[in-house]
């Protein structure tokens, strides 16, 4: 737990008055990590589609403690939509101290349809807008040493079944900021870069997609955001939560790969999956 929980140096008043915009805070872990942030008195940008959630998560950030609180409303699926973010943090702060990257398009999960327009879609979703606000952002990340935080899963480091389309987005996600760490550190470039590899977390939209195939308890959401956060100002190169599950089934993955993949296939209810 030592080795891949952030190490126990950080202050919350370390983020006061930080600049930061969270992707997919209108639910799940991207809310709950608003609201961290919002304790921790950091001026918030949150974004994703529902404009009536996003209303009710800035006026929860206010009564937390916000420096200050506001949304934009869009859909990620459009390609445009990621530079619009972030002019409209240019425009309200003139600069950015934290990028959170964690929203992610809906996906089933089942076993592979063959449907090719949906891995498209959700390729522009889950991975080209991450890349394209980290391009955006740059600029302004640049000049205040700040950090990129990717949010992953397990499903980007490891294969397991009925999750192909949104796996192969993660994995991607891996590939590309991996290789952008690189890069800036050898082109001194003091903006970091966190990828965040997540288990089962107890956000509402996984437990529906899959209590009823999955035995494992799933992780708090509300520790996991805090760890998230942490590991994002701490400028981690990646967190692992929650460690222990996460930190072995890495590890397996390179010296027992074979061990790994049946005793993953061998903890899904596979009789409870309807196929689609
Ligand atoms: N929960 C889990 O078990 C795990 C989660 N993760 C990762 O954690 C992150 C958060 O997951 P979680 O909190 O469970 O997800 P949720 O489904 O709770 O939240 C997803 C967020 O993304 C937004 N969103 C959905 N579609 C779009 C779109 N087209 N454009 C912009 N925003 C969109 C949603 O808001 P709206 O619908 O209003 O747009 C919502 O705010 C993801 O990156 C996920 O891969 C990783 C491993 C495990
Ligand atoms: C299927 C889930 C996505 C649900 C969705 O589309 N939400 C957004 C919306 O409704 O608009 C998957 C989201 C997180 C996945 C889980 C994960 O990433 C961790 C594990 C990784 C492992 O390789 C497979 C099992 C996971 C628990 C995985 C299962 C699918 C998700 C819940």
């Amino acid at each position: 737990f030592y080795f891949y929980s952030a190490p126990p140096s950080f202050k919350e008043e370390m983020l006061r008055g930080k600049r930061v915009i969270v992707t997919g805070a209108s639910s799940g872990i991207g809310e709950q990590m608003a609201y961290h942030l919002a304790r921790m008195e950091t001026h918030l940008l949150l974004t994703a589609r529902t404009e009536a959630k996003l209303q009710k998560v800035v006026e929860q950030c206010l009564e937390l403690g916000a420096a200050s609180a506001r949304y934009i409303s869009g859909s990620m699926e459009d390609p445009s939509f990621p530079e619009v973010v972030v002019r409209e943090a240019e425009n309200t702060w003139g600069g950015l101290d934290m990028l959170i990257l964690n929203h992610i398009g809906h996906s089933t999960f089942n076993y592979f349809d063959g449907n090719v327009g949906h891995i498209r879609k959700l390729l522009e979703t889950n991975f080209l807008s991450y890349v394209a606000m980290t391009t955006s952002a740059l600029p302004m990340l640049k000049e205040s040493e700040g950090s990129i935080v990717v949010v992953s899963s397990l499903a980007g480091k490891v294969g397991s079944p009925f999750a192909a389309s949104y796996s192969a987005t993660k994995f991607a996600l891996d590939g590309f900021f991996s290789s952008l760490r690189h890069e800036f550190i050898m082109d001194k470039v003091n903006v970091s870069i966190t990828l965040c590899i997540l288990g089962y977390i107890n956000t509402e939209s996984a437990v529906r997609a899959i209590s009823h195939v999955i035995r494992d308890k799933p992780a708090p959401k509300e520790e996991c955001a805090l760890e998230i956060v942490k590991a994002g100002f701490l400028r981690q190169r990646e967190l692992h939560y929650p460690p222990w599950v996460v930190g072995t089934a890495v590890l397996l993955r390179d010296i027992a790969p074979e061990f790994l993949d049946s005793s993953i296939r061998s903890s899904y209810r596979v009789e409870n999956l309807k196929r689609t």
